[in-house]
């Protein structure tokens, strides 16, 4: 009988992806080249991805097979869960699993601007000593606004409460007891954006936050205003932003996701007023390691016909049968 098919479409960390080979056929391609993963999901039981790849319709038509999509991070916007479920596709993801490493370089993203520490280090290593040109900000004092009170949101206001700031957030599913018993003010989003010295978003990207920090309300917005996103590009209208970072209507941004990735042709990256980095919030090796292997116990279980835990769809049957929805 042949062992169950196994194909890895993102990096994931070797030496827990070495140990499958034992008992599935492991395979693997880029899942960004598009006709690579169309020809390699066709023979595939289980599909292993980061964000890099795309799940949707054509991918789960192409996929005959294919019993569970784990995605070895929190993001799904990358993953057509509605059509997954209606091929009887499970899907799994690992929500708690970087946490600590976004939360954390969302404050090392705010320093960064803070204290303009991007632009001193390439000075200072094209040999120039500009101490005067790189004054900067305390960060103490200054209000920070959290847009999304999930489990990346909260952290973010934990780690930050000891720098003295006043912390501030907007998130339509948590109530303001909740955000008030962890020291944080809960305002309509208009408000925190005019209040804020610091917004940083921690939302998922769904059809109801797509551009949600777009040209209305970055002219609401404090002259002193630095955008933080770690979240997901299409949240922040790129166009509104470039603009409003090129007018000086706002200080800085800080941003380590795009619409497009990389993003090419954008202005952004090309701005004193932005500090950037390549979608890294999870790029730790802790974080790494406990993602994939959150999703890889996920998927030996429905390999091996067993319950899953912490499905994205449990209308789907363990057992991978479809079900109608
Ligand atoms: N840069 C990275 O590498 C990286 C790593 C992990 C996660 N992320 C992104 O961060 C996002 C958040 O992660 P999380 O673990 O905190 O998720 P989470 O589900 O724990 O929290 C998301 C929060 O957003 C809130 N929310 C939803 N719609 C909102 C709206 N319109 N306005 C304000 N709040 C809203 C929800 O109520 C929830 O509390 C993920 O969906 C992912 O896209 C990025
Ligand atoms: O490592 C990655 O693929 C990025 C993951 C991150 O964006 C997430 O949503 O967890």
């Amino acid at each position: 009988m042949s062992r169950p098919s196994i194909l890895i479409s993102d990096p994931l960390p070797p030496h827990l992806t070495a140990e499958l080979h034992t008992a599935f056929d492991v395979r693997e391609c880029r899942g960004s080249d598009r006709a690579a993963l169309l020809a390699a999901v066709r023979d595939a039981d289980a599909l292993v991805i980061r964000s890099a790849t795309k799940v949707d319709r054509e991918v789960l038509d192409h996929a005959s097979r294919l019993r569970i999509v784990a995605r070895a991070g929190v993001g799904l916007d990358n993953v057509d869960v509605e059509a997954a479920t209606r091929a009887g596709v499970m899907v799994v993801n690992a929500p708690v699993s970087n946490v600590t490493s976004v939360a954390e370089l969302t404050v090392g993203l705010i320093l960064s601007m803070f204290r303009n520490i991007p632009a001193a280090s390439a000075s200072v290593r094209a040999g120039e000593w500009r101490r005067a040109d790189f004054q900067g900000s305390e960060l103490s004092g200054k209000s920070v606004g959290i847009v999304g009170f999930g489990r990346i949101g909260q952290l973010v206001a934990e780690r930050l409460a000891p720098f003295g700031v006043e912390l501030l957030t907007h998130d339509p599913y948590a109530s303001p007891d909740f955000t008030h018993a962890r020291g944080v003010s809960w305002l309509p989003l208009d408000d925190l954006v005019a209040t804020a010295d610091v917004l940083t978003l921690h939302v998922p990207l769904t059809p109801a936050t797509r551009n949600l920090i777009g040209e209305r309300e970055l002219a609401l917005a404090k002259p002193t205003l630095r955008l933080v996103n770690t979240s997901r590009g299409g949240i922040v209208d790129e166009v509104a932003l470039a603009r409003a970072l090129a007018e000086d209507r706002i200080a800085g941004a800080a941003l380590d996701v795009f619409a497009t990735e990389p993003p090419t042709g954008s202005p952004l990256p090309h701005l004193d007023s932005v500090v950037c980095t390549p979608h890294i919030g999870a790029g730790t090796a802790e974080a790494q390691d406990r993602a994939a292997t959150t999703v890889l116990d996920a998927v030996r279980a429905a390999l091996a016909g067993l319950p899953v835990d912490g499905l994205a769809n449990p209308e789907v049957l363990a057992a991978g049968t479809a079900v109608t929805v």
